[in-house]
């Protein structure tokens, strides 16, 4: 026979269904005072008393509106515990859960994406009390070499769009601040060409540096022209900050890189960003030698891979140069290696190191003008050493064949092994 005060198997969450006898059971058992026999007063206190919470529904009197209270300021307390407790048990930065779309998965091998994509609040640096108010988006996490190799999106405010960056961690950052080296990319370049093809990562845990590898410019502006042609606009942001009315008010991959970026950095990895090199390749070489020059401060070595050595006198730098920065050519010097290395006042700790490919066909085409910048360099008695390779080509093989190379050239600053 059934023993009407055995509620092992009742179904609590349709009490709707249960008998009286059976309500009454539930709640004796849970010693909860009935105050009245009638079942829909029965079934209220079921409903606040029983009920998981989530399906409670306190009643509309003074009782009722306490407990609905209480539950919010819970919740909130629930909440907030979460993300302290995130902040403290992570040795990243805390991170919090953001629904997954598949937009900005763009590009990244499906083994790698992340589907519980991450949001961590960016920090800024200097003012900890003040976080701002952006997401820092995990896109894709993998392991590699003993370190991790991930994916970011984030808000960008100075190029006011959503950007990507790639950042390599060496194993060696799980237990201190580690050396960091950009990397900047050339033409038609996403952060995955970095991460995918030069085969850096091996090298970067061995030396415990991170690299980090971001996106070539703003991406879906909405400005005309934008998306015309592969080396001009979108995958072409040349690393300068536009002055031309059209371009300017996205088109900032200066500041974006020597100021936005390292922030970012800074302040939410284990990375200590006043310990930084910078390379790139091509478009990105030009943009390591240039933003170098002009922030030899920042960065403590610089190396490239065929750069765009002279903007200003090859076809993809002027076209690029008149687009941005207008017509009067004075302003390009700017952002013209040759002409910055004639009025650079710093001192080099080691070389500028550059390795070009002789088989390059942007080479033979007279994009690349690596002639001109040993030339300035020997006129200013500025430390380069310029690798000719024969039979290298201008692609990721090449840059994967010395990449170990340019790692070990810029460890000997960050690491101290001079
Ligand atoms: N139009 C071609 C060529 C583009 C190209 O070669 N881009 C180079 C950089 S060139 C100078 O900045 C590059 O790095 N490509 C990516 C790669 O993975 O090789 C095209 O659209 O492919």
């Amino acid at each position: 026979m059934n023993d009407p005060g055995d509620c092992t198997n009742l179904d609590i969450m349709h009490p709707e269904l249960l008998t009286q006898e059976q309500i009454v059971a539930v709640l004796t058992k849970r010693q909860i005072k009935l105050e009245s026999e009638d079942k829909a007063v029965l079934l209220e206190l079921f409903k606040a008393h029983i009920l998981p919470q989530p399906q409670r529904q306190y009643r509309e009197n003074r009782r009722g509106k306490k407990n609905i209270n209480k539950r919010k300021s819970q919740q909130a307390d629930e909440n907030e515990f979460s993300v302290k407790k995130a902040k403290l048990s992570s040795k990243e930065s805390p991170r919090l859960f953001v629904p997954f779309t598949p937009e900005s998965q763009k590009c990244i091998p499906p083994s790698q994406i992340n589907k519980d994509r991450k949001v961590i609040q960016l920090s800024s640096p200097g003012k900890s009390s003040k976080r701002q108010k952006m997401g820092l988006i995990e896109v894709s996490k993998v392991r590699m070499f003993s370190g991790w190799q991930k994916v970011f999106s984030h808000e960008s405010s100075v190029l006011k769009c959503k950007m990507n960056f790639g950042i390599y961690l060496p194993q060696t950052s799980e237990t201190k601040k580690v050396p960091v080296i950009y990397w900047l990319s050339g033409l038609t370049c996403t952060e995955q060409n970095f991460v995918t093809k030069a085969g850096a990562q091996k090298y970067a845990n061995e030396e415990g540096i991170a690299i980090v590898a971001p996106d070539t410019s703003p991406r879906g502006c909405n400005i005309e022209g934008e998306e015309e042609s592969w080396d001009f606009g979108t995958g072409a942001g040349f690393y300068v900050d536009a002055t031309e009315e059209k371009w300017r008010n996205n088109y900032r991959m200066y500041s974006y890189i020597t100021e936005e970026l390292p922030k970012i950095i800074g302040g939410n990895f284990p990375v200590d960003t006043s310990n930084a090199s910078i390379m790139g390749h091509s478009m990105g070489g030009h943009g390591a030698l240039t933003i170098f020059f002009k922030n030899a401060d920042k960065f403590k070595s610089v190396s490239a891979f065929a750069p765009i050595c002279n903007p200003i006198e090859c076809p993809w730098g002027q076209k690029a140069f008149n687009g941005y920065l207008g017509q009067n050519k004075e302003t390009w010097k700017n952002y013209d290696a040759c002409e910055m290395a004639k009025n650079f006042n710093g001192s080099l700790k080691i070389p500028i190191l550059v390795d070009q490919g002789k088989a390059d066909s942007f080479l033979l085409q007279k994009q690349l003008l690596p002639e001109n910048l040993e030339k300035v360099c020997s006129d200013k008695n500025l430390p380069v050493t310029i690798r000719m390779q024969n039979e290298y080509d201008h692609s990721y093989f090449f840059i994967a064949t010395f990449i170990e190379d340019h790692i070990k050239h810029h460890s000997q600053v960050l690491n101290g092994k001079l």
